[in-house]
């Protein structure tokens, strides 16, 4: 019974949010934060899902599931997300009261309908998504669960072996992990799942291939979660309403950032330059791309919170994602002490905030194919530190 584990990362946009939205360049990077997926193919044709971060267990028959495709050669998608296929899901799954529950379950099962072969089809299998990362926090959870899914049933259904190089699995995981952000947010930029099948740090334009960031150095980060519900979309239709309001005023801000993205490019392209300087300059950049984006109005004061709180300790920080709440990052330099860590880590949950240490950079999608099967159940009490980057993985790159 072949059975794997898969990992994929959650992202943070490090500078260029709402800049991004006017064209302008963009850079994010993947998050220590991840989440991990046990499959294995089962032998009575039911699926059973167990996702324990969205409280959804459920059984389905998979010859209920109705086919997409027969393989032959390079599986990539297809160009245009398959309504009629997305309709009967959403009526067949029958969770429409609990939208977390229904877009995970049916991105699970609008991948296979495409990726099942005639053995999985008759199979069945098991599939666990269990993450480190808060779902809806702007910290990318929907695309760390989409990669898993993608990495998942492509290599079960052993699409991944037909592709030699890492590159090509990169490219065909990305592919399909976009369909189900797709599934799950309608109409994604891509973004989020490239820098969490790539994993490292990326430079995006819309519209445009997305790069990575050469260069890039892994940083250490404290992700403070406000736990201020914000609204993407109420966020990117105020700064709409300033910019139309005040275009020559809004333009060179927004401009501006995107001067940062590339400012931040041209920082890690510096060979000579220390990592102390480096950081060092990095910090001014969080700090001057939080005054723009509190001038567009996009801050809040639970933001503002974090940012004095962690300026206090001599630390800087920005919002991340669309602002109005959700969650701020504070680089934590190399020179800076546990001890000062802890403090301030102290003082924001004093406030309500859920403090995340985390580094930016690491590994992209990961698989890992297990000598013994194991149970759902032993992988639901698995201690998930137990699975961080070890030997096993094979990252794909
Ligand atoms: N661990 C998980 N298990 C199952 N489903 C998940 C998991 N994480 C995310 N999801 C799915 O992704 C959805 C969350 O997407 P949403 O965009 O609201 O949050 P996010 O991805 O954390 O934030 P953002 O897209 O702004 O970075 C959930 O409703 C669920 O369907
Ligand atoms: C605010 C924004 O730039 C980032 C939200 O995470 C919106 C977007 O890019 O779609």
């Amino acid at each position: 019974m072949p059975s794997y584990y898969t990992s994929a990362p959650g992202k943070v946009i490090l500078f260029g949010e709402h800049a991004v939205v006017y064209g302008k360049v963009a850079t994010a990077g993947s998050l220590g934060l991840r989440s991990y997926t046990l499959v294995q193919t089962r032998t009575d044709g039911t699926i059973e899902a167990n996702l324990p971060d969205v409280q959804l267990v459920r059984t389905w028959k998979s010859s209920d599931i109705p086919r997409q495709a027969r393989w032959e050669g390079y599986p990539f998608p297809p160009a245009a997300m398959n309504t009629d296929l997305l309709d009967h899901l959403a009526q067949f799954v029958d969770l429409a009261a609990h939208r977390n529950q229904s877009q995970a379950a049916i991105a699970l099962l609008y991948l296979h309908a495409y990726l099942a072969t005639d053995d999985t089809a008759t199979q069945g299998f098991d599939l666990s998504v269990r993450s480190n990362l808060p779902v809806g926090a702007g910290l990318g959870s929907s695309a760390s669960y989409s990669v898993c899914l993608a990495t998942a049933l492509l290599k079960m259904n052993g699409h991944l072996s037909s592709l030699s190089t890492g590159a090509e699995q990169r490219e065909l995981v990305n592919q399909w992990a976009f369909q189900a952000e797709k599934v799950i947010h309608g109409n994604p930029s891509g973004i989020d799942n490239t820098v969490s099948t790539l994993g490292g740090a990326v430079m995006f334009k819309k519209g445009e291939k997305i790069e990575p960031l050469p260069g890039f150095q892994s940083l250490r980060f404290l992700l403070t979660n406000t736990r201020v519900p914000r609204s993407t979309q109420v966020q990117v239709a105020n700064v709409r309403k300033l910019q139309e309001k005040f275009p020559s005023v809004v333009n060179p801000m927004l401009d501006a950032i995107q001067e940062i993205s590339i400012s931040c490019k041209e920082l890690f392209g510096q060979d000579d330059l220390e990592r102390a300087q480096l950081l060092s300059r990095f910090g001014e950049l969080v700090d001057v791309n939080h005054g723009l984006l509190a001038a567009l109005g996009v801050s809040h004061p639970a933001l503002e919170k974090v940012r004095e709180i962690s300026s206090k300790m001599g630390l800087k920080s920005k919002l991340t994602g669309a602002g109005g709440g959700g969650c701020a990052l504070t680089l934590i330099r190399d020179d800076v002490t546990p001890e000062t860590v802890a403090a301030v880590k102290q003082l924001l949950e004093a406030e309500g905030f859920q403090c995340l240490e985390t580094q930016v950079g690491g590994p992209g999608a990961g698989v890992q194919t297990l000598e013994a099967p194991k149970t759902i159940a032993e992988f639901l009490t698995l201690d998930l530190t137990s699975l961080e980057v070890t030997p096993n993985w094979d990252y794909m790159v």
